[in-house]
C-alpha cells in the first residue's frame, strides 16, 4: 500500500538526510516541493510512482581529478564534476560552471533546477549541469586552455550529442567553450553538436549569445502586459555584469527602460542617469575583452561605486537579479519592497534566497522565478543542437521570432497552472507545476527504471 503524500518537512527532512551539507541543492528542492507535494496529493499516480523523490535523487554523479600546469611550471589540481539528473524528455543538457565557488552541491541545485527549465521549453531536452572549481579569474589565456584541454580529457566520455550536451554558465563563455570543443573533436575525431555556445564559425547559433538575457526581458514583458504596463520609462536595477546581466540590460535599454546599476563580486555601480547603449558597449569590452572589474565603470563615467555591497536598496521599479545564487537575501527583498518594486525578475539561477521568494511571494508582486524567465538561454542552445544535426544555420531574426515565442509559451503555462481563483499569478508555483508535469509523464510511461 504506497504512503500518504508525505508533509514538506518530512520529506525535506529525509533530503537532508541523505545530502548532508549540500544546503543549495536541498534549498532548490525544497523551493519545488513546496508546489509539487500538495499537487501529487490529488495526483496518486504521481505520488505513488515517488516521481519527486526520483527526481530529486540525480540519475548519475561523475566527479573526476582535473591537473593541469601554470604558467610557472606549477602542477596544479581541480576537481571536476558532471551532474546527470534526469534525461526522461530528452539528453541531459545544462551549462558548465568554472569558479571557486563550485561544489557538488551547487551542481546538483543546478542540475535539479535545470530538469524543470528544460521541460519548460517544450523542448526534448533533459537536465545536467558541470563544471569545477578552478577560477578562470587572472588566469592567462594560456592556462585557461591547458585547464579546459584537461577538464575534457575525462568529460569527454561521458557526453555526446544524445547522451548529454553541455553548454557555458558562469566563467564559461565563448573562450572556454572553444578550447573544450576543439579537445573533444581531436580525442573522438569526430565534429558533432554536443556543445552549445559555439562560435558561429564552427556551428554556433546565431543569437546563443544574447539569448539568456533577452529572453529575460521578453518573459518581463509577458509579465507586465497581462497587467497592461509596458517597459517604455520603466526604471531597472540589474546585478551581475556577465553575458546575461549584459543582455538583459542592452534589451531594457531597447525597450525603453532606465538601466541603473551594474555590479560584479566587488560591488555596484550606481549611474543616476541611465546606462545607455554606449556606455553598455564599454562595459561589454570591460567584462568580456579586458577582463576588469566594475569598479572602473564608476572611473569612467559619472556614476557611483558601493564597495562590497549589492543594488537592492536602489529605488527601482524593476529589479533582474543576474549575477549568482543567494545574491538577494532578505534585506534585499524588504528594501525592493519598501520602494514599491513592480517586478523581480530571475536572470541568475535561485538567485532569491528561500526568505526573499517567500517575501516576494506573499507582498504578490509580479516574481519571475528562474525556471521560467531565464530558459530562452538553453531553449535556444536546443534550437542549436537542431540546426546542429540537421546542418543549417538560422538567421537572427528567424531566431529572435522563435525565442520570443518559447518565452511567450512558458508565460503562458505558468499562467495555466498558477493563476489563483483570484486571478492573481503565482509564477513559482507555475513553473513548478508545469515543468513537473511533463517530465513526470515521461517516467510514468518508462515504468520503475
Ligand atoms: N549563460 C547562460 O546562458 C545562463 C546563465 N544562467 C545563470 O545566470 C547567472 C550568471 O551567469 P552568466 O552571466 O552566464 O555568467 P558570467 O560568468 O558571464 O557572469 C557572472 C557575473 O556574476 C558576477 N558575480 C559572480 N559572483 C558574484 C557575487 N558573489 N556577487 C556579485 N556578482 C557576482 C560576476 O562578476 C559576473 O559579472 C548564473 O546564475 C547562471 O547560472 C542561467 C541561464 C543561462
Ligand atoms: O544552454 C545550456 O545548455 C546551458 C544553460 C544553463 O546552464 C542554464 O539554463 O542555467
Amino acid at each position: 500500500m504506497p504512503q500518504d503524500t508525505p508533509d514538506l518537512e518530512t520529506f525535506i527532512a529525509g533530503v537532508r538526510k541523505r545530502n548532508p551539507g549540500q544546503d543549495e541543492f536541498v534549498q532548490a528542492v525544497e523551493d519545488v516541493a513546496q508546489d509539487i507535494l500538495p499537487f501529487v496529493a490529488d495526483h496518486p499516480e504521481y505520488h505513488e510512482a515517488e516521481i519527486l523523490r526520483r527526481i530529486a535523487e540525480p540519475d548519475r554523479i561523475v566527479s573526476f581529478r582535473v591537473c593541469w600546469e601554470d604558467d610557472d611550471g606549477n602542477v596544479r589540481v581541480e576537481r571536476g564534476w558532471r551532474v546527470q539528473n534526469n534525461n526522461a524528455v530528452g539528453p541531459y543538457k545544462g551549462g558548465l560552471r568554472f569558479s571557486d565557488s563550485v561544489t557538488e552541491s551547487v551542481l546538483k541545485f543546478l542540475a535539479f533546477e535545470q530538469t524543470f527549465k528544460n521541460s519548460l521549453t517544450g523542448l526534448p531536452m533533459g537536465g545536467g549541469k558541470g563544471g569545477s572549481n578552478f577560477n578562470p579569474k587572472g588566469k592567462s589565456d594560456r592556462e585557461v586552455m591547458r585547464f579546459c584541454q584537461s577538464f575534457m580529457s575525462e568529460l569527454f566520455r561521458h557526453i555526446g550529442p544524445d547522451t548529454d550536451v553541455p553548454a557555458g554558465d558562469i566563467g564559461v563563455g565563448a573562450r572556454e567553450i572553444g578550447y573544450l570543443f576543439g579537445q573533444y573533436k581531436k580525442l573522438t575525431g569526430r565534429w558533432e553538436g554536443v556543445l552549445t555556445g559555439k562560435a558561429s564559425e564552427y556551428g554556433g547559433s546565431k543569437l546563443r549569445t544574447e539569448a539568456t538575457g533577452y529572453g529575460v526581458v521578453y518573459f518581463l514583458r509577458e509579465m507586465l502586459g497581462a497587467r497592461d504596463e509596458g517597459l517604455e520609462g520603466k526604471s531597472a536595477v540589474v546585478s551581475g555584469s556577465g553575458n546575461v546581466a549584459l543582455h538583459a540590460a542592452e534589451k531594457l535599454i531597447a525597450e525603453g527602460a532606465k538601466v541603473l546599476t551594474l555590479s560584479d563580486s566587488d560591488g555596484f555601480i550606481h549611474d543616476k542617469d541611465g546606462i545607455d547603449e554606449e556606455k553598455l558597449e564599454w562595459v561589454k569590452t570591460l567584462k568580456l575583452e579586458k577582463r576588469g572589474r566594475i569598479a572602473d565603470y564608476a572611473d569612467e563615467f559619472d556614476a557611483e561605486f558601493h564597495e562590497g555591497k549589492a543594488p537592492w536598496d536602489v529605488d527601482c521599479d524593476i529589479a533582474l537579479p543576474c549575477a549568482t545564487q543567494n545574491e538577494l537575501d532578505e534585506d534585499g527583498a524588504k528594501a525592493l519592497l519598501d520602494n514599491d518594486v513592480l517586478a523581480v525578475v530571475e536572470g541568475a539561477n535561485m538567485p532569491s534566497t528561500a526568505d526573499a521568494s517567500k517575501a516576494f511571494r506573499k507582498a504578490g508582486i509580479l516574481f519571475g522565478p528562474a525556471k521560467a524567465a531565464n530558459a530562452g538561454g538553453v531553449a535556444v542552445s536546443g534550437l542549436e543542437m537542431s540546426q546542429n544535426s540537421s546542418r543549417v544555420s538560422w538567421e537572427h531574426d528567424k531566431l529572435d521570432r522563435m525565442l520570443t515565442e518559447l518565452m511567450q509559451d512558458i508565460h503562458g503555462k505558468c499562467v495555466e497552472e498558477g493563476e489563483g481563483e483570484d486571478g492573481h499569478v503565482d509564477y513559482v508555483r507555475g513553473a513548478n507545476i508545469a515543468g513537473f508535469r511533463k517530465v513526470a509523464d515521461a517516467m510514468l510511461a518508462f515504468g520503475v527504471v
